[in-house]
């Protein structure tokens, strides 16, 4: 589905990711963990099409030359400061109608089922009480989610998820991870950059630990271990029990 050989990226003055090999099957979900400036950003960039690498191959739906419509096939969620202007005039319905815009023809309209879509993306969310809201008005929290909508709503085969779990309630933390649950039973393709080790251990499928540029460890999620981890975040990580409040929706 997705195999990067020996990809490399360089900027004018220094290497970013160095020789970097992977492959993530259909229908996998791939976690990509690693210390502040290891590289994982500029990694998901690179699947996506914003960056372009700088030597290697990389191989999507197994093509290397990746058509426009092919790109259509995958959907990217941000991190969420870099991700759009605050000011920006538009509401949340019209953010997730958005996910639509790449498959739609030079000034082609948005039909009835594409607005019922849209509604039932913020049902799945469970934000249809900010449906008319302003984006730039919300919290980070609900901003996640309305970005997390517009990914879905294309129904992409691989979603890229760059650090989602950061600084959302734990509602929205099981949210997430309910519906990437029932995204993978669908076969797609998820690869999603955390900080959060202990949480995608439980959820993931493959655990990808980058650091300086490489990939140092690439394992199941069942044969994760923090000795895998220290040599990569360079201090003792102990193992703690993730501890699971989650919320019951009250009818
Ligand atoms: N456009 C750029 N020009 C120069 N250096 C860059 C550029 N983009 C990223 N870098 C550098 O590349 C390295 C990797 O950045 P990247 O954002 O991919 O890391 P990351 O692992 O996602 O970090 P974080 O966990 O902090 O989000 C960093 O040292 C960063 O400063």
């Amino acid at each position: 589905m997705i195999e990067l050989i020996d990809i490399n990226y360089f900027t004018d003055q220094k290497q970013i990711l160095k020789d970097i090999n992977l492959k993530i099957q259909r229908g996998e979900f791939a976690a990509i963990v690693g210390p502040n400036g290891s590289g994982k950003t500029t990694l998901l960039n690179i699947i996506a099409g914003i960056l372009k690498p700088t030597g290697g191959k990389l191989l999507i739906f197994d093509k290397s030359d990746i058509s426009a419509k092919d790109r259509m096939r995958i959907s990217y969620v941000p991190q969420k400061v870099t991700s759009f202007n605050q000011s920006f005039p538009i509401s949340v319905i019209e953010t997730v109608l958005l996910g639509l815009c790449p498959k739609k023809r030079l000034l082609e309209g948005y039909l009835r089922e594409d607005l019922k879509k849209a509604e039932e993306m913020l049902k799945l969310l469970e934000i249809e009480n900010l449906r008319d809201r302003l984006i730039g008005h919300l919290s980070g929290g609900q901003q996640q989610r309305v970005f997390l909508a517009r990914a879905l709503i294309s129904n992409p085969e691989i979603l890229i998820l760059d650090e989602p779990t950061v600084g959302i309630d734990s509602r929205s933390e099981e949210l997430l991870f309910e519906i990437l649950a029932q995204k993978k039973k669908e076969d797609t393709t998820i690869l999603m950059v955390t900080h959060d080790v202990y949480a995608v251990t439980h959820h993931a499928d493959k655990i990808i630990c980058m650091g300086d540029g490489m990939i140092y460890t690439a394992c199941s999620a069942k044969d994760f271990s923090p000795s895998k981890f220290e040599s990569v975040y360079k201090y003792r990580i102990k193992k703690i029990e993730h501890r699971h409040f989650y919320s019951e929706k009250k009818d």
